[in-house]
């Protein structure tokens, strides 16, 4: 039984944010949209009890996010947990340890994994993200890609900053075996005017359409009917998606996640405030899974596209 919002839009996936910690200071960073500070994060098993209760509800896709996921101590344990009700299990990361963790977590159940790469300079990096770890993530990468599949890569395109490396990331990822998302950047529509996001955003749709020109095949997924462009490279053939959210009322129209906060929240959307339902106390308070199927049920019926 999967359950349907007021505008029709099947919720087939859960976005959990376990952390809204972080080792980077990315200037850019939505947070996911969980812009206060908590103190208590959901466990281990408080994860798996939310994940059960979703799966009853057709919810077999989980990407792990954060903050970053992997600064939990117990985030093998996460995964282990979870997967036994997931068909799809995946986690965003900016891949500063996944040269150690990315066969523990292909060996818990991880399926597959995104990791941020924003530059392949170091000092653009470093201007990026705050830290000097280019070669760390890169050996993660090369980790990662012997025990999951697919490895994307995300890379948030900044104007004066990165734009300039949008075809070498592709060569890149055509090299590497992994698939590049060239990820537009976003803010709720409030912060639009602000100096920071006319200095930096960078509009993917004029690379969207060189992309399409190039392609020997495109493919659209059913997620915000995202584009998959497959381009020529001197390395091979690169699979690039593309991630143009702002103002993009077919990718709102498209939206099947509900987000959870850190702290126990259902969260409708990425970029809408005051959107939140609480189930931690309930889930703290042995509310029963009928209960809890109540409040899911709640914030899915809140649910509203954002760009309509
Ligand atoms: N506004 C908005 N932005 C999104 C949404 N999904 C992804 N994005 C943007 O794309 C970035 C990268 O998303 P990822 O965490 O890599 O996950 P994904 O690409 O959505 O999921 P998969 O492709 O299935 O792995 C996010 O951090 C957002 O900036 C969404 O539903 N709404
Ligand atoms: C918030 S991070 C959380 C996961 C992990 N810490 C990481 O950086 O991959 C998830 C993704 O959102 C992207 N992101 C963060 N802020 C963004 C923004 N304002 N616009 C577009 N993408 C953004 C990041 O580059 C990253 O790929
Ligand atoms: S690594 Fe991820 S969560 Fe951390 S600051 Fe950067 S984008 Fe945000
Ligand atoms: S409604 Fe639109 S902006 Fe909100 S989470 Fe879904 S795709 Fe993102």
């Amino acid at each position: 039984m999967v359950l349907y919002d007021r505008f029709g839009r099947p919720v087939t996936n859960l976005r959990i944010s376990i952390t809204r910690d972080c080792n980077y200071r990315c200037f850019f960073c939505h947070r996911e949209g969980q812009h206060f500070n908590v103190r208590l994060e959901l466990t281990p098993a408080e994860i798996e009890r939310l994940v059960k209760v979703a799966s009853n509800l057709g919810i077999k896709k989980v990407k792990l996010t954060g903050g970053e996921p992997t600064v939990r101590d117990d985030i093998i344990e996460i995964v282990r947990r979870i997967k036994p009700y997931l068909r799809d299990l995946s986690m965003t990361t900016n891949g500063s340890r996944l040269k150690e963790l990315a066969k523990p977590l292909a060996k818990a159940g991880l399926d597959r994994v995104n990791v941020s790469l924003h530059s392949l300079k170091p000092d653009v990096y470093k201007k990026i993200t705050g830290v000097d770890m280019l070669d760390v993530v890169l050996d993660g990468i090369e980790e990662a890609v012997r025990y999951l599949s697919p490895v994307k890569l995300n890379m948030t395109v900044m104007k004066g900053l990165n734009d300039g490396e949008i075809w070498d990331m592709i060569g890149f990822a055509a090299k590497t075996g992994t698939i590049l998302q060239l990820i537009e950047l976003e803010a709720p529509r409030e912060m639009t005017q602000t100096s920071f996001f006319r200095k930096y955003f960078y509009p993917l749709k004029p690379v969207e359409q060189k992309l399409e020109e190039m392609a020997v095949e495109t493919r659209e997924r059913r997620m915000h009917r995202r584009k998959k462009y497959f381009v020529p490279t001197e390395y091979g053939i690169a699979e690039v998606e593309v991630v143009r959210a702002m103002h993009n009322t077919i990718f709102c129209a498209n939206c099947t996640r509900l987000r959870v906060t850190s702290d126990g929240k259902f969260k409708t959307c990425l970029l809408r405030k005051r959107d939140l339902i609480d189930f931690a106390t309930a889930l703290r308070n042995n509310a029963s899974d009928a209960e809890l199927v109540d409040l899911f049920r709640k914030a899915v019926l809140m649910r509203e596209p954002y760009w309509k």
